[in-house]
Order: C-alpha cells, then structure tokens, then sequence
C-alpha cells in the first residue's frame, strides 16, 4: 500500500516479488556497486524490500545530507544487528539504537575525540609513523600488517595507556583474535541472521546459521577484548602509574561522580572495544588503498614528494603543522577517501517515522543506506569519477575546483566520532611514508614491472587484496634517521 491512505508512492525500485521482495536480487557482496548501477536506472534515491523490510537507498550527497542530517533526529536509529550482540558487542555506539545509551556514548566520544581534543595525541601519532615506515622498509611484505599494527598501537595507548613493544603483547593478541571474528561475523546487517533472526537459534551446523554459530563461539573472546585491558587500567590506577587514556579518564569520572557499578562499567568497557572495532580496520584499509594508488600512479607520489621535499626539506620529519603548506597532499588523501573509499556502504541507518521526501514515501523502519560508492562517483559532482586525479579538489585552474568527498565518515549524528582522530593518523602517516620511502612496483622474472590490478575484499571494511610492490628509504640519511629515533621511543 504505497503511502497508505495518501497513495503517495514509494521511491523507485526493480520490480519486486510479492512474497520476498528483493531477496534474491540484493547480492551479498559488493553492495555497493550493485546500488550505484541501480541508481544510473533509478535515480538518486532507490526502494527495495526484503519480506517486507523497507530498505531504501541513498546515491547523492543532496539526498544523504537532507534525510541523515538535516532530518537527523528521525533518521539517526540503527537496524538490530543480532550477530554482533550474539558475539558480545551489546555497549558498542556502532550498533546502539536512538536513544539514552547512544546519547551517552556519543559525548564519552566527542569529549575525547573533539577536533580541539585530539591535538595532544599528535606527537604520539608522528612517533608512530616512525616506526610504521621503518617496518614498512624492513618487511615490504607484510605492509598490510604493518598498517594495521600502526593503527593498533595507537589505539591501544589512547584507550588504555598502553605501549605496544613487542611482536607478542597480548593486547596485539587480543586485536587479532577480534578482527578475525569480526570479519567472520560476515557484513554488519547483511548476514542470514540479520534478514531471518529466528535462524539465531538453530545449530551452527544448520544451512545459513553459520554466522551464528561462529559468533557464539566467539563471545569468550570478546568477553577478554572487553575485560583484560580494563583491569589493567584499574591496577595502574591503583599504583598510581596510569598513563592518561580514555579509560583511565572515565574510571576516574565514574569515581568522582560516584556511580561506579557493574553496569556503568559495562559501558566504559564496550566504548573503549568500540574504539578497537570502529577504528583500526578503517584506518589501516584506507593507508593499504592509499599505498596501492602510490603503487598505480608514480606520478603522483613524485609530485607529492616534490612537495614535501620544497616544504618541509630534508632536515626534518614532517609534522601535522605542515599540513596547511602542503595542498598536493591533501588531495592526495582526499583523492583516497573518495576513490577507494574503505566503508562504502557505511553502516546503514534507521528511521523512526514514516517520511515524505520529494513527492516520496519512506516507511518507518526503513533500513536507510547512504551509498558512498555512489556519492564519490557521481558524474554531477566528479568529471571522470573513475579516474584517480588528487588535483581536482585544487581551485580552478591549476585544478577542477571540485568539492572534497562527503560521506566516507557517515552522516548527521551517527557520522564517525573517531574522524578527527583518524583523519590525523591517516595524515601524518602518509607525509611520514612519502618524505621518507620510495613505493615502486615490483617486477617479475623478467624485469618486467608488475601492476597490480584492484582487487578488493568487502567484509566489516574493504581493503586491497594484498598486492606486490617495493618499499625503501629515498636516501639513506633518512634511514639512519628513522632508525635513531625508533631508537630513542
Ligand atoms: C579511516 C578511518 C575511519 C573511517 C573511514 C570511518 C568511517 C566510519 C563510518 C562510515 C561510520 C558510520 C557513520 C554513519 O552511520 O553515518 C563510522 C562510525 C563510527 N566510527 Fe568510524 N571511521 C574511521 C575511524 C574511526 C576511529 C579511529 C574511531 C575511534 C576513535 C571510530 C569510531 C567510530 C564509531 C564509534 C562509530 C559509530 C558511531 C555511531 O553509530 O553513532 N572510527 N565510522
């Protein structure tokens, strides 16, 4: 009944069987693709349903910003996602519906990860890229690791204070564990226990109950990411040798407003696996897409080097004060983001009451998916949006004068509380590997170079299938001197 009683008709779509709607069209992997070529049929906003769950499509910036930011308070509740509670994932704002919890995680998150707040957190993110391009030269082959052990560390030192050393620190362990369960737990929303939730209780070995099976056996393991790393701030703060972290901040704040208990806990300790979760995967799949694009476009490393190279000279490292004197690079990031964008299809939302937008319905409950892979191409926007060109953002006419991408951090009051924090990292991290390292293809038996061709692997983020390429010092003073600071930390 399109609009009920108004007879006001449902955004376009595909046709539809009458029993179970799209199920069978909506392809599990690559969503995102399969949306933007929808949108080229139906436009920038798209309906489908799955037995009769609405689901509807956001391909424009226009669209996005009306519906999830400028009617935010309608359109800012989650789907349930039973996989990840079934895992242990009940305190994490990235699942939380609208309402008094998620308030609470919101400002836990924005105190700690306001633009202004995450200024002191610079020195340790510069100290990090040090150590991410020493091992990036001395094992070119594990990058992948290297990335997300970068931003790991970091992670780990601002929640809990803690220093990752060494190769088996059992925080790194802990981290581990989780991002295999967590991209086993398959796509957030999109798993046959997310569409047939009684599926939850069958056996493991029953077809399509996989996934919950998996996060059952899952939930002492996530119990451990949520509990070990916390008691370890307890005990230091009891010694009084607590480095200032987010846990150790909010202890304190549960102790001096006096409501310490088991529940309140519960709370710091799942915003804190929260920032593990929601932060280190993206941050380390977006430095992986960002050294393949140095990999398939040399040009664009070299004049990006050039640049640094004029700007911050061969004397020192570069620092996030540089950043405002350094144009080519921060297309260089903007032009990663909107390309190869690691959270494509966001995570979707949910509206609380039914809607009219331009002359169309949208039901309450709608799953509600803002498509980046759509925004970031769209031909209105980006002239060739397939094309990797940094300097379309610069202002006419050294560039195109085209607008950095909107929506690889999500939208209105569930857009990405670690963005700031993550733009930085992502940053500082590539200045450091640009000033220091030369990333060339590799060649084959022949001599011949190998160009990688874009593979991409789509689970809780997407990320580059590990591709080939060579990873050294441009000179060898910035080797010693990488060396002589690692060193020194
Ligand atoms: C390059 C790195 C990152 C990318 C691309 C990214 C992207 C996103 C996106 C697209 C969303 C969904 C927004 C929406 O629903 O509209 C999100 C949510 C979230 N992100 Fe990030 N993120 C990154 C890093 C981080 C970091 C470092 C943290 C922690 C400090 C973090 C914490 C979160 C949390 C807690 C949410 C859930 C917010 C909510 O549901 O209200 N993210 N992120």
């Amino acid at each position: 009944k399109p609009g009920s009683k108004k007879h006001i008709p449902f955004p376009p779509g595909p046709p539809a069987d009458p029993l179970i709607g799209h199920l069978r069209i909506i392809p599990s992997n690559n969503q995102e693709t399969f949306f933007y070529e929808l949108g080229k049929k139906y436009g920038d906003i798209i309906y489908l349903n799955i037995l009769g769950r609405s689901i509807v499509v956001l391909n424009s910036a226009r669209a996005a910003v009306d519906l999830l930011e400028k009617r935010s308070s309608n359109y800012s509740d989650r789907v349930d996602f039973p996989i990840y509670k079934l895992a242990g994932y009940t305190k994490s704002l990235v699942f939380m519906k609208y309402g008094k919890d998620f308030q609470f995680h919101r400002r836990m998150f924005q105190q700690y990860f306001s633009k202004n707040g995450c200024i002191p957190y610079r020195p340790l993110q510069a100290c990090e890229a040090h150590v991410l391009v020493q091992n990036l030269v001395s094992q070119p082959e594990h990058k992948e690791n290297h990335f997300l052990h970068f931003a790991t560390a970091l992670i780990m030192r601002i929640t809990y204070g803690h220093r990752i050393t060494t190769n088996d620190d059992p925080y790194l362990r802990i981290a581990e564990s989780i991002n295999f369960a967590a991209s086993n737990c398959g796509p957030p929303g999109g798993t046959p226990v997310d569409v047939f939730p009684i599926l939850r209780y069958f056996p493991s070995w029953f077809p399509g109950a996989y996934y919950a099976g998996f996060a059952r056996s899952q939930k002492a393991l996530v119990a451990r990411q949520h509990e070990f790393p916390y008691t370890e701030v307890e005990k230091h703060i009891e010694k009084g040798a607590a480095l200032p972290s987010f846990v150790a901040e909010n202890i304190e704040m549960m102790r001096r407003e006096g409501v310490e208990g088991p529940q309140r806990i519960q709370h710091i300790q799942g915003a804190a696996a929260t920032i593990y979760t929601a932060g280190a995967e993206t941050t380390s799949s977006t430095l992986s897409f960002f050294c393949l694009a140095l990999v398939l476009h040399p040009n664009s490393q070299l004049k990006a080097q050039a640049e640094i190279d004029e700007i911050v000279g061969s004397e020192r490292l570069p620092e996030m004060s540089d950043r405002p004197s350094l144009p080519y690079l921060e297309c260089l990031l903007q032009e990663t983001l909107r390309l190869m964008d690691a959270s494509s299809t966001s995570i979707p939302h949910r509206s609380l009451a039914d809607d009219i937008y331009n002359g169309m319905f949208i039901p309450k409950g709608s799953i509600v998916i803002a498509n980046t892979r759509a925004i970031t191409l769209d031909e209105r926007v980006y002239s060739n949006p397939h094309v990797f060109n940094p300097t379309r953002f610069l202002a006419k006419p050294q560039g195109l004068g085209e607008p950095h991408p909107v929506g690889p951090f999500g939208f209105g009051r569930r857009i990405c509380p670690g963005r700031h924090f993550a733009d930085d990292s992502l940053w500082i991290a590539m200045a450091t590997i640009l000033a220091t390292l030369s990333i060339s293809r590799a060649t084959d038996s022949e001599g011949g170079e190998i160009i990688p061709d874009v593979r991409v692997e789509t689970g809780i983020t997407s990320h580059p299938k590990p591709f080939p390429c060579d990873i050294k010092f441009r000179t060898s003073r910035w080797a010693s001197l990488i060396t002589q600071r690692v060193n020194s930390y």
